[in-house]
């Protein structure tokens, strides 16, 4: 595809602005976009595509450009060495010696170091657990790859099978997700805002791994369910809907923006039983007068997010070694909070979007270790019984390059009835916040 001057020039603002990983890559083009609203569709794609693109590869495009290459050489090394732009695609755009240049950089061996090949930066090579190389190679093209639009189907409204000829027969081209029972995968990213499913909340965006993670609760009609980091509710909506909007739900988030977004997907997906409540921490008096009654409770905790890499490239610039060290000690609180609200012979599960240890099996078995009264139920096992062709062992371990779906990890904890445990007493005032 030929590309211009202009929407060059515009491709380089975005990721001057972006390189700076001051603030999410996403709101860098939302702000973009609002200040050039006259922009087409097709001027949008590009940009966006060709960012995101450049995020997703930079250490490698790094490692062959340059450490210190400016904006201008990435977005160009982008267009041609991973969008696989021809040289007269940019005529009018590239000088004599950036001809040259790029002709050679086409067919440029990549460097050897495992950040180039993997694009994945030094320290979270370093977080990753110990794989060989051959694989951390294959788990970073996986993330350095563009993520497919899944949706669910919201099945108090409609069968996947009628939503799949609905969509089909509007002009969508799609298919059943292979795990998901509830899932449709689309072929391209068609716009859904103004589709008529979408707004009847028939459907809602949400990929894959994330419904792996909602069905993994089990949630059923009639229970006391607690979604304790339920966000703008995209696990929230799967669990109302597994209980048949019937039982209480409760939605607990310390953000009120994100509990605010949650209002509208609510309102369209036409559950009844959701009480969403904004929490001061994981301590507030509003989750103690829960203890002891839920049924299941999801902990979809604050994580790095490195499994959504995907999808947001930018936070392998903007997460750290030190960012993941606070986050594991609010991990562990939460949990441990969330973890008295089970009744004996409920569930607790323990999920996030993080591919690190340190995040996911850590916290766990610190967990197990602290609370007796808890129990690992295997995940393989929690999903066979829902008819879930898929084992990934006791955890549920979800890679973009084996699974097509976001990197997400889930436990299974089931609270055994009549153990004495200390640390499911209420804590005391003093510790809170
Ligand atoms: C991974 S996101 C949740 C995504 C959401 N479950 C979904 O499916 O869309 C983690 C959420 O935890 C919330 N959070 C952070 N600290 C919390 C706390 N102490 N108690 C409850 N929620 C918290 C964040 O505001 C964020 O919305």
């Amino acid at each position: 595809m030929k590309i211009n001057l202009q929407q060059f020039n515009q491709i380089e603002q975005v990721l001057f602005a972006m390189v700076k990983f001051d603030r999410p890559a996403d709101a860098v083009l939302t702000a973009h976009f609002r200040a050039n609203s006259k922009l087409g569709a097709t001027d949008r794609h590009l940009i966006a595509e060709t960012a995101f693109a450049c995020l997703r590869h930079l250490e490698t495009l790094r490692a062959l450009c340059g450490q210190r290459a400016n904006t201008r050489k990435l977005a160009l090394a982008t267009l041609v060495r991973i969008g696989g732009a021809n040289l007269r695609e940019l005529d009018g755009i590239i000088k004599e010696t950036e001809r040259e240049w790029l002709s050679s950089l086409k067919g440029a061996p990549l460097p050897d170091t495992l950040t180039a090949r993997a694009a994945l930066p030094q320290w979270v090579l370093d977080l990753l657990p110990a794989m060989p190389e051959e694989d951390v190679v294959a788990l970073g093209k996986g993330l350095a790859s563009a993520a497919p639009l899944d949706i669910r189907v919201n099945t108090l409204k409609l069968k996947r099978d009628d939503a799949l000829v609905q969509l089909q027969d509007s002009g969508i081209a799609c298919e059943a997700t292979p795990y998901s029972p509830i899932g449709i995968r689309l072929k391209g990213k068609p716009s859904l805002v103004k589709h008529p499913l979408f707004v009847g909340g028939a459907i809602e965006v949400q990929d894959e791994g994330s419904q792996l993670l909602g069905l993994l609760t089990g949630a059923r009609r009639g229970e006391m369910v607690v979604d304790f980091c339920a966000g703008a509710g995209g696990k929230t909506l799967l669990l109302g809907a597994q209980m048949a909007s019937t039982g209480r739900l409760y939605a607990f988030d310390v953000s009120e923006k994100r509990l605010a977004n949650f209002k509208p997907r609510m309102a369209r997906s036409g559950l009844s039983n959701v009480n969403t409540t904004l929490i001061a921490h994981e301590n507030d008096t509003k989750v103690k007068r829960l203890a002891g009654k839920a049924d299941r409770v999801l902990v979809d905790a604050p994580c790095s997010g490195l499994g959504t890499l995907r999808r947001n490239p930018d936070l392998k610039y903007r997460q750290s070694a030190d960012s993941v060290a606070e986050l594991n000690a609010k991990q562990q609180s939460i949990l441990a909070s969330a973890a008295r609200l089970v009744k004996a012979g409920g569930r607790l599960v323990y999920a996030t979007c993080s591919l690190l240890p340190q995040e996911n099996q850590a916290i766990v078995e610190a967990f197990l270790a602290a609370h007796p009264a808890f129990e690992l139920v295997p995940a393989s096992q929690v999903l066979a019984e829902q008819k879930i062709a898929l084992d990934t062992g006791d955890y549920l371990a979800l890679r973009p390059h084996q699974h097509n779906t976001d990197g997400f990890f889930a436990a299974v904890l089931q609270r055994k009835a009549g153990v004495a445990d200390a640390a499911l007493e209420p804590k005391a005032e003093a510790g809170l916040q």
